[in-house]
């Protein structure tokens, strides 16, 4: 579904991105890990298309299956608007404005569907911006920090959420964390990013065994 070959991005002359090669499957959920500033946002920001022409250069080769959406870093919702408006919006591209299949996967939001997005609880937010990626009816998804600022159980409500798309619906997810126990949980397989380069890939149960890839998670570089 996600096919990026030798992808460099750079702004200025600061690399971010530094030849990477990586791949999403089919019906897969596979992890994208890596210490702040490692290019995580950029590669999403990349394959969402909105990494803006000005700000940096590209080369390499990104292809996308389908349709693929989006859950940005730190939600971007439209705070001063309903929830349902912020729905609304996601399905604005691709003409879906009936919001009652988001709703049956996230009955939530239905109760939720008159309130402002900018007083929601965080966990809340979180909910819409994946309703809102999810009224594209996608076939893949990008979620960049699902944890962000969420309590534990709040996250593994979502990641559950997540996981049964997936599983009923074949929903391919490029999972991007920090929360590596997390990611290891959700998807089978990931890479891990350092400094715009991929320094580690392969199944999970084995990148969790990768003394390099535990130091990954601490914050430290890998050796
Ligand atoms: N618009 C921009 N202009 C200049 N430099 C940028 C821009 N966006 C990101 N960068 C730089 O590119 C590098 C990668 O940033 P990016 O946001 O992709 O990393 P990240 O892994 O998502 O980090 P975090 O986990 O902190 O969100 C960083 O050094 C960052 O400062």
């Amino acid at each position: 579904m996600i096919d990026v070959t030798d992808l460099v991005v750079s702004y200025g002359t600061a690399i971010a991105l530094d030849h990477v090669t990586l791949a999403v499957g089919k019906g897969e959920m596979v992890a994208l890990l890596g210490p702040n500033g490692a290019g995580k946002s950029t590669l999403a920001n990349t394959l969402a298309g909105l990494l803006a022409p000005a700000s940096g250069t590209v080369s390499g080769t990104v292809r996308v299956e389908g349709r693929l959406a989006l859950v940005p870093e730190g939600r971007q919702l439209f705070p001063d608007m309903s929830v349902a408006d912020n729905l609304a919006l996601g399905g604005w591209r691709s003409g879906q404005r009936d919001p009652a299949p988001v709703y049956e996967l996230l009955p939530r939001l239905a109760e939720l569907a008159g309130r402002r997005a900018g007083v929601l609880s965080g966990g809340e937010q979180q909910m819409v911006a994946v309703g809102r990626a999810l009224m594209s009816r996608p076939q893949v998804l990008v979620v960049d920090e699902l944890s962000l600022g969420l309590a534990p159980n709040i996250t593994a409500d979502l990641a559950a959420h997540l996981a049964t798309l997936n599983r009923e619906q074949g929903l391919a997810v490029l999972l991007i964390e920090q929360n590596a126990r997390l990611a290891f949980e959700l998807c089978s397989r990931a890479y891990v990013l350092e400094s715009g380069q991929v320094r580690a890939e392969g199944a999970c149960a084995e990148l969790a065994d990768d003394p390099r890839v535990a130091s990954a998670y601490l914050g430290g570089a890998i050796t």
